[in-house]
């Protein structure tokens, strides 16, 4: 099937690269590896030849009225590396990804997942489509990975060589995000954290990841607990990823001195999830600040930087301040590259 695919493509005809192989070719330490180039390009408008740049529109939404919506995110990432896969090759990418999101599809029998998405990729230098790669996974993937590499630079490095790694991982909402971050969490930072405490609406979907975890990762402590803000109150890192429009806790749940916070999800906007007072009193970072202008537009809090400025290390946490905010929304730039690692990892099969 695939040497057909690729036949395909050395025709000139666009490869269509289906789930079940993006699932195959996803690992983290190469999807972390991809999306600091993407967020570094982030911080980066103007063409350069030594650095990876970008430019993006904001996101389209076209609401499916009482069903959800549907988002066209387009984006180019120019001059950027792939080290794991590609070395030093650089590569631009013009992409598209179409994602649609309706939250009643895990009622339907069979369910269905709520985000479910297409990545349309482009040759750079034509125009012409390349490929058309499935999305859904990509989207799980990449938005748990973006997360790993705000937990990586904002919290993890300046505490991995602490000699008791017995750190506790909180996870708010059970669903398809939830559970995509509580393994990538648990795979990226092996043996950091002793402890997960998980929280979900309907507890039954809590007890159904807590099984599916203790079989993959046995050893670890699991808890499933009643409520949102005893799920947070001895975490050192959280993760929020439910369409909550009101939020699930506050600054007062917090017990330990030091928290990261990486909150995923959107209620009636992208940062409901959360009350005022951890905004106002973290460190908040985002993804880009197109996102600023159009998405976090009510945010009534003052944002840090970019999380590509932090990789940077033209920005960082304050350790002084207690806690520190990634607010995802989610970003093209993010798809175009993953999109582009599967596609290279796919014609080298
Ligand atoms: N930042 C980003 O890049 C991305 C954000 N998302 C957002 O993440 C969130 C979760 O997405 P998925 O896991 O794919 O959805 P899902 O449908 O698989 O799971 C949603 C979870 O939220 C819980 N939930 C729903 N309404 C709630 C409420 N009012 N209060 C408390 N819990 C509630 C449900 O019990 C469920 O566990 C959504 O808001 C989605 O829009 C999704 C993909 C990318
Ligand atoms: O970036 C994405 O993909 C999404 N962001 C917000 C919710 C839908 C999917």
């Amino acid at each position: 099937m695939e040497r057909d695919e690729k036949q395909q493509h050395d025709n000139d005809e666009p490869l269509f690269i289906r789930e079940a192989v993006v699932k195959e070719l996803l690992s983290w330490n190469d999807c972390v590896d991809a999306l600091e180039s993407a967020l570094v390009a982030a911080t980066n408008s103007n063409k350069s030849a030594d650095k990876p740049f970008s430019s993006q529109t904001p996101r389209t939404f076209t609401p499916v009225p009482g069903k959800g919506v549907l988002l066209s995110m387009p984006g180019f990432i120019g001059n950027y590396p792939l080290q794991t896969v590609t070395g030093n090759e650089r590569h631009s990418t013009l992409a598209c990804k179409l994602v649609t999101s309706f939250s009643g599809n895990s009622k339907l029998n069979p369910p269905l997942p709520s985000i479910l998405a297409t990545i349309l990729m482009f040759n750079a230098d034509t125009g012409r489509l390349k490929a058309i790669v499935d999305g859904t996974e990509i989207t799980a993937w990449r938005t748990a990975a973006v997360s790993l590499v705000a937990t990586k630079h904002l919290y993890y490095s300046s505490r991995r060589f602490n000699s008791s790694n017995d750190y506790t991982l909180a996870i708010c909402g059970t669903g398809a995000q939830g559970r995509i971050h509580a393994i990538g969490m648990l795979t990226y930072f092996p043996n950091f954290f002793s402890k997960l405490n998980l929280w979900n609406r309907t507890k039954s979907r809590a007890v159904k990841l807590r099984d599916e975890l203790n079989k993959l990762f046995p050893g670890l402590t699991i808890a499933v607990l009643d409520n949102s803000t005893d799920c947070v109150n001895d975490a050192d890192v959280i993760v929020t990823a439910t369409n909550s429009s009101t939020p699930l806790f506050g600054k007062n749940d917090l017990r330990k001195s030091s928290v990261h916070i990486n909150a995923i999800g959107a209620g009636t906007n992208h940062h409901s999830e959360l009350a005022l007072d951890i905004y106002q009193s973290g460190s908040v970072f985002i993804e880009s600040n197109l996102g600023i202008q159009t998405e976090l537009k009510g945010i009534e809090a003052y944002v840090k930087g970019e999380i590509g400025e932090v990789i940077k290390d033209e920005q960082r946490r304050d350790n002084s301040e207690k806690i520190s905010v990634f607010q995802s929304m989610g970003n093209a730039l993010e798809d175009g590259v993953m999109a582009n690692l599967i596609y290279q990892k796919f014609i080298r099969l």
